[in-house]
């Protein structure tokens, strides 16, 4: 029996979610609030908005939201799990997860990522393509970290937190709730909460 999953978020970001989901398997439907109707994303279907899928919740053996902005796919994906939805944790075939890693629910681990031993993942996080997470690093629920972005040992990335395409993170950072790491950022200092930095070496930009 085909496995049915639900991806909210119509994007381009939704685009290789959905790859990612069906390389595991699954048969893969779109919801997303722009949609008044029936509508296609490329091949696939996009057959209502949030509403629209929590009426069918139990049609579909799972849920992911392929929202880029952190605090909006934070805020979908815990209503849909208070509703009782199962929240798969979704990796790419070419992604190398270690044994001894841990990475919960929810998130989402791309083409070509590395997340290494003791590393944690948490709920809802993106490891976008080829970005690395080193040994021992922290990942908070609804973090992304964009493509070729590396997180060196013991590293923390709080909650919300983005970390912009190809930057490197020293080890033993810690990166603040919902701060932006602008990209090809070289961080070398902690960043604190909700700030804007970025440069080599990142410097904070905008509080
Ligand atoms: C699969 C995917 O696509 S995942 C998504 C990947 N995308 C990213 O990682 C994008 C990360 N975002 C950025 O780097 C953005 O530029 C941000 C968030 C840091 C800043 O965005 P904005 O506030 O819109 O800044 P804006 O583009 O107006 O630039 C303001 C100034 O900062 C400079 N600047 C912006 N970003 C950077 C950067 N990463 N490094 C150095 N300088 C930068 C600009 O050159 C500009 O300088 P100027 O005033 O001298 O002309």
């Amino acid at each position: 029996m085909t496995l049915k999953l639900a991806i909210l978020g119509a994007s381009g970001h939704g685009k290789v979610v959905a790859e990612i989901a069906e390389l595991m398997g699954y048969q893969v439907t779109f919801f997303d609030d722009a949609v008044q109707s029936q509508d296609k994303l490329e091949h696939w279907n996009v057959i209502g908005n949030t509403d629209d899928l929590v009426q069918h919740l139990n049609e579909f053996d799972g849920v992911t939201v392929a929202i880029g902005n952190n605090k909006i796919r934070r805020q979908k994906l815990e209503k849909l799990i208070s509703l009782g939805a199962n929240v798969p944790l979704l990796v790419h075939p070419s992604a190398s997860v270690s044994k001894y890693a841990t990475v919960e629910k929810g998130a989402v681990i791309m083409a070509g990522a590395v997340v290494n031993a003791f590393a944690r993942v948490e709920r809802g996080v993106i490891i976008n393509t080829q970005a690395v997470v080193e040994h021992d690093s922290i990942i908070q629920s609804y973090a992304h970290i964009c493509p070729a972005t590396a997180i060196a040992g013991g590293c923390k990335v709080l909650e919300c937190a983005w970390v912009g395409i190809g930057s490197n993170v020293r080890q033993l950072i810690e990166i603040g709730e919902s701060a932006i790491i602008g990209a090809g950022s070289v961080v070398v200092k902690n960043i604190p909460a909700g700030v804007t930095a970025y440069g080599n070496p990142a410097k904070v930009v905008k509080d």
